[in-house]
């Protein structure tokens, strides 16, 4: 089956942790940041820092994958209170799902709001260049076709209810002010609106399956983000998600390119800095609501 499967943290653990957090900070964040592969500089933006490695974490995993530092940041963007991941856990790491998305648990148990989650992709869609931003609509959740979804297990109403809706997973708010703010930031050429696919990976796609993954309807394609919008989702917290294409899928069999995780890095290093712009200048803008 899968590792540690419906081994989750109770609400127990989980309120310790964040506890833990809170006696060691004066901020309360209202905003939860997730930083893709590559894209943990947006971190560094954070004004008046606290970091926390998330080795000194109590019941934290440990990342383990290169372009994921392993820390938790606190600090103000403009003035707004708010938390940042340096790095996400994945499936592929071995983790349980329920362990790759406690840190959304714990966001929520900070006070937090509104989740934004970023994360490096390859690009299905034709029409997608290397360093488009997508921001995301909807998803397509394939290791939940198979029965691995972050809410098995008993659910604790405390949380959030036992099955919660998706068809609205991605704020249609946040969604037209990062449309807004993209314009408004001249990125009209590069910012596009699509599905995105998650797979367990490690290993990158066959050709066959980029083939399939079009013809269902994705834009893009990835291996983390929708168990934490599920789990965000879950207990009513507001999610925006951005896919940097840092790649393009292989699609053709006459094709010479391979997927690596080399060229993922490269690309985000090169995108980093409008997507930090488009980021910042979105939290500043945003309304804060206690719950979806
Ligand atoms: O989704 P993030 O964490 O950005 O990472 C992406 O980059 C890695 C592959 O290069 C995979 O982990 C994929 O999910
Ligand atoms: N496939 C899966 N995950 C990814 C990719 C990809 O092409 N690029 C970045 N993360």
């Amino acid at each position: 089956m899968f590792p540690e499967s419906a081994n989750g943290y109770s609400f127990e653990e989980c309120s310790a942790t964040a506890e833990w957090l809170l006696s060691q900070i004066q901020i309360r964040p209202l905003v939860g940041i997730v930083c893709g592969s590559g894209l943990g500089r947006l971190a560094e933006m954070l004004k008046d820092q606290r970091t926390f490695n998330y080795s000194d974490i109590p019941n934290f995993p440990q990342s383990t994958v290169h372009g994921h530092a392993g820390r938790l940041v606190f600090g103000t963007l403009k003035g707004k209170p708010c938390v940042c991941m340096q790095g996400r856990f994945h499936l592929y790491e071995g983790y349980s799902i329920q362990k790759v998305t406690l840190p959304i648990r714990i966001f929520k148990l900070l006070g937090v709001s509104t989740v934004i989650l970023t994360n490096a992709a390859g690009g299905l869609n034709l029409d997608y260049k290397v360093g488009d931003i997508m921001i995301i609509k909807d998803h397509i959740n394939m290791p939940g076709f198979a029965g691995n979804n972050p809410l098995n297990g008993p659910n604790d109403e405390r949380f959030g209810i036992r099955f919660p809706s998706m068809s609205d997973a991605y704020d249609k708010e946040l969604l037209q002010l990062a449309q807004g703010v993209g314009a408004e930031l001249g990125y009209g050429n590069f910012l596009r609106e699509g599905v995105y696919c998650v797979l367990g990976g490690p290993s990158f796609e066959t050709i066959a399956e980029c083939r399939m993954m079009t013809k269902l309807g994705a834009d893009a394609v990835g291996m983390s983000t929708v168990h934490e919008v599920i789990v965000a989702r879950h207990c009513g917290m507001r999610v925006l998600a951005l896919s940097l294409i840092t790649n393009q899928a292989v699609m053709n069999y006459d094709s010479q390119e391979k997927a690596n995780h080399e060229e993922v890095l490269e690309t985000g290093q090169l995108r980093a800095e409008q997507l930090e712009r488009l980021v910042t200048t979105m939290v500043t803008r945003i309304q804060d609501h206690n719950s979806a």
